[in-house]
């Protein structure tokens, strides 16, 4: 009875029961008592679930029943329970030793031929597969190698093929501007000869017209019959084509000529542009919407053709006369965007739950098509500021009013044309300059826009932002160095000007870069301005060129309160008033702020001090002063600004008394409220009054699945190393290690685990010293 159980057991069933009374059993011998393991086996034995091992009979003892097999046995103690590993038992009583050519795993009742390349010497355990092993490492090394190689290609190449035809769409603009140009040269001499045979042939026909005409009126009378005399006057083609046909034809003609030119002395008639948006716009009637461009190069052609137009109407508006301003204004080639102007009136925030100040009391304004600059000393609270206006403000209760276009809409209805660029970089490091701009227009610009119009928006920043050599750059990361520091910066601005925002509000843009880097940013910046685009922004210590080129002003004092808001042109004059006047070769910014930090004493007649500056702008603009800032200003109490600036208490603080569990109750309340207010910022939906409809969760994500592909291929080279690493660990340690039946490898997969954690404590370690490096370079620097 035993051995045909024995001889009916399936290989599979066999090893996975074996595996299922081992772990039982070990358990079993430890935890449970004899009698429970014997109803165990019957509940087992009734249940059927389980087939029994292939017994073997103890040496010696021929006549042993079978009945051993029924009960649970501890493997690891008595190993001879199976057939041992290099021998098989074809019967309970019989053991033959395993031949060459094959191998005979522990408890085999038959021996197992050995695969092709494998080798088994006789009483083998188990069949050598080294050489597939070394083919696999072989392989994997092969595979890669060429990841290590190739990756990079795969990317380069395209990008390759991309900057071609982008040369190519290049020269070709630049020969039409150039064809443009001398036909338009050539033109103006036709123009010149042209007028000047004119008035020539009007001399010559006024001459010979009024002989004839007085002819014509002398022979009226005696006009014989059959002359021409006698008959009635032809119109002038009439007879220019009966009579002097050539001569007049030609006249008629240049006559056209001259009055087209004097028409439109711009047209290039004549003069075809091989993809000009010219043409395209015969064909349509309006501008193109570039959805006839299909191939790579015809869309850079396109864009770039519109760059070099857009070009030339600059150059020509630096030299334009009030009547060609006015028809700039109305020129349908400058496209507005949809106009946001935001007001707000005594704007005041308190932080959550500390009862703390960190704005009070501003009022004021910023309007399209301005760039407003944000000053003030550190911590005065002017990315606070920035915040609010961006409905970006968390753990604070809002006072005050903030208007939309005149209207008390939220700001959050425009987030779709709001851009904010924040203090911090938002750029990713593994992607070029290019592929960052074009993965935030794809997922921000208006879905129906059509691919040449979305390229036209990222050339047209590229360019005036003066990124155009470093555009196929890696912007880099910590590992790999890319991009300088200014273009980093400049790339971030990019990234939320490719948006075509309608409100551009920037935390610190030129904070790091040299003065010429800052010029350049703040230019291109200026020419969004023109657009009606609305820009705030942060900047700290300006050089006097550059302050310059600000419209508006906002100088914040410690706390949050405003000492100016208005043009940059009268803020001298405003200060002036108070009896503070900017000294000789001192930069007014400078000048400011170093007065609100309290560094610099104001040199004034009148006795201001920069405590009251706040306080004297709310009288000089009639609005309301709370209390106790009209005290503070007086000195009769501490300042509220002064107060707030160095971390003290506002109105109702009062933790000083506090005990620590009070402390605590605070701080808790407040981490709840900052989490409450970020919930609601992500998840409560406002309505969207932008009248733009970016692609849907589903393309976003694609976009997003073919950046997150691109970026792994950059990596694919680290990675390939880790593998190789890893790869060799694995030989190594797999070399080392014993597999046998009874651990089932565990010993080898600890070692893996180790080795896997290893390399990635390693890569940790890298990465922080890195880090650290370039603070200690700093350092030494
Ligand atoms: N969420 C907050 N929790 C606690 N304090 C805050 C919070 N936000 C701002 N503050 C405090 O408000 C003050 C103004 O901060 P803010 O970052 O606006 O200053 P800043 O003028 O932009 O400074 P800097 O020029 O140095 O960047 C600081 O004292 C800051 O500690």
């Amino acid at each position: 009875m035993c051995l045909s159980e024995a001889m009916t057991v399936h290989l599979v069933v066999r090893v996975s029961s074996a595996l299922m009374a081992l772990l039982a059993c070990s358990l079993a011998r430890r935890v449970l008592t004899a009698h429970l393991q014997n109803s165990i086996m019957k509940l087992v034995h009734a249940s059927q679930i389980f087939y029994r091992y292939s017994y073997q009979l103890p040496p010696g003892k021929q006549n042993h029943t079978c009945g051993g097999a029924d009960k649970w046995a501890d493997f690891s103690s008595s190993k001879e329970l199976f057939c041992s590993g290099g021998s098989y038992c074809p019967s309970t009583i019989q053991k033959n030793p395993c031949s060459s050519g094959h191998y005979c795993r522990q408890g085999s009742t038959s021996q197992e031929q050995c695969f092709r390349m494998a080798t088994c010497k006789s009483q083998s355990e188990n069949q050598n597969i080294t050489a597939y092993g070394i083919l696999l490492f072989a392989g994997l090394i092969f595979i890669l190698l060429i990841i290590y190689n190739c990756s990079d290609q795969v990317l380069a190449t395209r990008e390759k093929r991309q900057a071609k035809s982008r040369e190519k769409a290049v020269q070709s603009v630049r020969e039409t501007a150039q064809a443009r140009e001398k036909w338009k040269s050539a033109k103006d001499i036709a123009k010149k000869h042209a007028v000047g045979l004119s008035s020539q042939f009007s001399r010559t026909f006024s001459r010979r017209k009024s002989t004839r005409h007085s002819d014509q009126l002398k022979g009226l009378g005696q006009a014989k019959p059959g002359t021409d005399a006698a008959l009635p006057p032809m119109p002038p083609n009439e007879q220019s084509a009966g009579t002097s046909k050539g001569k007049k034809k030609d006249k008629s003609s240049l006559t056209q000529m001259i009055h087209a030119i004097e028409e439109d002395p711009n047209s290039h008639e004549g003069f075809n542009l091989e993809i000009g948006d010219k043409n395209i716009k015969k064909q349509t009637g309006k501008a193109p919407k570039g959805k006839q461009l299909h191939t790579q190069s015809q869309i850079f052609k396109y864009a770039y053709g519109q760059i070099e137009k857009e070009k030339a109407l600059q150059e020509q508006n630096a030299n334009l006369t009030f009547s060609g301003v006015i028809q700039m204004a109305g020129d349908t080639e400058i496209s507005k965007r949809p106009p946001i102007e935001v007001a707000f009136k005594d704007l005041t925030l308190t932080l959550k739950g500390k009862n703390k100040h960190l704005m009070r009391c501003v009022t004021g304004k910023i309007s399209p098509g301005r760039v407003s600059a944000v000053m003030g000393p550190s911590g005065a609270g002017k990315t606070t500021f920035l915040s609010a206006l961006a409905g970006k403000i968390k753990g604070c209760t809002m006072s005050g009013m903030i208007l939309v276009n005149g209207k008390m809409e939220s700001i959050h209805s425009y987030k779709k044309i709001i851009g904010f660029v924040p203090q911090d970089d938002i750029v990713h490091g593994n992607l070029t300059v290019e592929e960052n701009l074009w993965f935030s227009a794809r997922c921000r610009l208006s879905a129906d826009l059509p691919k040449p119009e979305k390229v036209l928006v990222v050339e047209r920043v590229i360019e005036s932002l003066g990124l155009q050599a470093v555009r196929d750059s890696l912007v880099g990361t910590v590992e790999r160095r890319g991009i300088s520091g200014g273009q980093r910066k400049r790339v971030n601005v990019g990234l939320e000007m490719v948006m075509e925002p309608s409100l551009l509000i920037l935390d610190e843009p030129t904070s790091g870069l040299d003065s010429s880097s800052s010029n350049l940013l703040l230019r291109a910046l200026r020419r969004e301005a023109l657009e009606g685009v609305n820009i705030c922004m942060v900047v700290h210590q300006p050089s006097y060129t550059l302050f310059k080129m600000f419209d508006d002003l906002i100088l914040l004092a410690k706390g949050g309160l405003t000492v100016y808001h208005g043009s940059v042109k009268k803020v001298e004059e405003y200060f002036a008033t108070l009896g503070i006047t900017v000294p000789e070769r001192v930069n007014p910014p400078d000048y400011f702020i170093d007065i609100l930090e309290g560094i610099v004493k104001p040199s004034t007649s009148s006795g201001v001090t920069y405590k009251q500056l706040p306080v004297r702008w709310m009288l000089h603009n009639g609005y309301p002063v709370p209390m106790d800032m009209l005290q503070s200003s007086d000195g009769m109490a501490a300042s509220a600004g002064e107060n707030s600036a160095h971390g003290g208490s506002t109105p109702n603080a009062g933790s000083d008394g506090q005990s620590f569990a009070g402390d605590f109750w605070q701080d808790v309340k407040c981490h709840v409220e900052v989490n409450k207010d970020a919930l609601q910022h992500n998840f409560l939906k406002s309505s969207d009054l932008s009248e733009r409809i970016t692609p849907g969760v589903f393309q976003q994500y694609r976009y997003f699945l073919g950046r997150g592909g691109k970026q792994r291929l950059r990596e694919a080279r680290t990675q390939a190393v880790d593998f190789l690493i890893l790869l060799i660990a694995g030989v190594c340690l797999g070399t080392l290690a014993k597999v046998s039946d009874e651990t089932f490898g565990a010993i080898g997969y600890t070692y893996t685990v180790i080795a896997v954690c290893t390399i990635f404590a390693t890569h940790l370690w890298l990465w922080k010293v890195e880090e650290n490096r370039g603070a200690l370079l700093l350092l030494a620097g």
